[in-house]
């Protein structure tokens, strides 16, 4: 598709709960294949926006555009189908499958459409492949027998991140994927998010509060404040900008970095 557009758009993009504003007009572009930092302090807004972008929620004004078609009225499937693609929560998985199971499962969801009697053969080889490769990528081949309810966490969250690859989207999500992880696990869920941006040349958005990851990681900051856009730049523009200090309630940039 001709890249004329942004990957990625939202224009004067607003939810009211009540009287209280959770985004309040935020207009703010994607370009493909870059990553975007989502910052603010806890309240701000990030959740609400993601889960505007990606159809949990309506929004009370503005609009939504993927590869610059409306998309701010379709259905949180649609917006999958079209190429936005979140982070599973591991609750939406099946716990007595196998890694590779759920895997596969995906990836069949994904192939579904323009599914063709003719070719079901190919196609059901070429889904093996497919999971193996997805599985290869984000090293759980190891453990592809296991039942996922038996996997240790940083297992489950790299899973998490297979299954997302698995769905081929151009737009992926995460709300903090480093949540909870130990030291040794943090890493390897960068390095697999790193690899996602380099080697498919996908555009990220990331919710994170952690500044050193951020600072890995992202092209670009965006900073929500009571729910308004209030910068939007380069990683260390950003976060040494007084807004921001001020955003993280007068914190300094090196406490912001433990955050
Ligand atoms: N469904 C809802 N109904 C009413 N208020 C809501 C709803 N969802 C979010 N809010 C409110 O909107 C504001 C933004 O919440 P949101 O969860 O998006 O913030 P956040 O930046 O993701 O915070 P955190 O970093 O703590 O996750 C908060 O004041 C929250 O209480």
């Amino acid at each position: 598709m001709a890249s004329e557009h942004p990957i990625l758009e939202t224009r004067d993009l607003s939810i009211r709960f009540g009287g209280h504003v959770a985004v309040d007009h935020v207009s703010c572009a994607f370009a493909r294949g870059t990553l975007t930092a989502i910052v603010g302090p806890n309240g701000a807004g990030k959740t609400t926006y993601f889960n505007l972008i990606s159809g949990q929620l309506r929004p009370t004004d503005g609009r939504v555009f993927l590869n610059g078609e409306d998309v701010t009225r379709t259905s949180v499937a649609e917006r999958t189908d079209r190429g936005i693609g979140r982070a599973f929560q591991l609750t939406n998985l099946f716990p007595s499958l196998s890694v590779r199971e759920n895997v596969r499962l995906v990836a069949q969801a994904k192939a579904r459409k323009g599914f063709d009697l003719f070719s079901m053969a190919d196609s059901h080889i070429e889904l093996i492949e497919r999971a193996e490769h997805v599985l290869a990528e984000v090293r759980l081949l190891d453990v592809a027998d296991q039942k996922v309810s038996v996997l240790p966490h940083g297992d489950q969250r790299k899973l998490e991140v297979a299954l997302l690859i698995a769905l081929g989207p151009q737009v992926l999500m995460f709300d903090e994927p480093t949540a909870g992880m130990s030291v040794d696990e943090v890493p390897v869920i960068l390095d697999l998010i790193r690899q996602l941006k380099r080697d498919f040349d996908r555009t990220i958005l990331l919710v994170e509060h952690k500044m050193d990851v951020i600072r890995s990681l992202a092209d670009r900051i965006i900073v929500l404040h009571n729910g308004a856009l209030v910068a939007d730049g380069e990683p260390a523009a950003v976060i040494n900008s007084p807004i921001v200090q001020e955003a993280y309630l007068g914190r300094t940039p090196e406490e912001t970095t433990h955050g």
